[in-house]
């Protein structure tokens, strides 16, 4: 038997309609599939362990030859609702920053829009695990996907990174992607591809199976609302600018 393409996928809500794609799909025979916090998914990606992943798009600098595979993104047209600052205090009085171990994107964003948007000066820390617990007086966090579920109205101040990124640039945002670091088959990349399609055709059913473990959570309006799963050419214009900012020296090639 040949040997499975190793696939290393984010294991946030976001990512379910991708699974339920691939599961439907044949190509749950052919893949070698493990769900992953999104910066150990662009470690696996860097380290080579897997084949293809959907790593934050910060990351993709870090590879040699990067592949963007497919028009399907995590990204958004607006407010996210899942990747947001949490605070006691309004931000420009925030002193200190934690920093989600979790993610790269978003941290990268998050230094991005403190510099060039609110234009303030707190201390950056990267963040452990149980960080969540640090946040009050003049302490906030960045936390990414799934734990923030529940966190709405929980803290004084919420800063929606989708929506800040909106006004500041006018433009939409692109959380993670598909990417290899090679060029892979064809023969497997339509298929690949054709099985993303079909789960974000279906993201509403993906929503129904959800729903009952996301209570107080619309998951239906959060796969058709807040994140937008196009790779539009909209889109690559804004991670283009992304990268551009984050690591001016190397030149990604994003557009098809
Ligand atoms: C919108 C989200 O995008 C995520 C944010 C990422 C990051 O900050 O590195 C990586 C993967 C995405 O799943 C989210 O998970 O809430």
């Amino acid at each position: 038997m040949k040997q499975p393409f190793k696939i290393s996928a984010v294991s946030y809500l976001n990512t379910k309609p991708f699974l339920y794609g691939l599961f439907q799909s044949e190509l749950d025979q052919v893949v070698d599939l493990s769900l992953d916090i999104p910066s150990e998914c662009a470690r696996k990606l860097i380290a080579g362990e897997v084949d293809l992943g959907l790593i934050p798009v910060a990351a993709i600098p870090q590879l040699e030859t990067p592949h963007i595979i497919s028009d399907f993104c995590i990204g958004t047209e607006g407010a996210v609702k899942t990747v947001c600052i949490y605070s006691a205090c309004p931000i420009e009085e925030v002193t200190h920053l934690y920093l989600d171990y979790q993610s790269k994107t978003s941290v990268a964003l998050t230094r991005y829009l403190i510099t060039n948007y609110w234009k303030i000066n707190p201390q950056f820390i990267n963040a452990l695990a149980g960080f969540e617990q640090k946040i009050g007086d003049k302490t906030a966090a960045l936390i990414i996907g799934d734990r923030t579920i529940g966190l709405e109205g929980k803290y004084a101040y919420t800063y929606d990174l989708g929506e800040i990124w909106k006004k500041h640039t006018n433009l939409p945002f692109v959380f993670a992607a598909w990417v290899s670091n090679r060029q892979l088959p064809t023969s497997f990349l339509d298929k690949f591809t054709a099985a993303l399609e079909l789960g974000i055709q279906k993201r509403h059913q993906v929503a129904q199976l959800f729903q009952s473990s996301y209570l107080g959570f619309d998951v239906h309006q959060y796969y058709h609302r807040y994140i937008d799963y196009e790779l539009t050419t909209e889109k690559r214009q804004a991670l283009k600018l992304f990268l551009e900012y984050i690591a001016p020296k190397r030149e990604v090639l994003v557009s098809k």
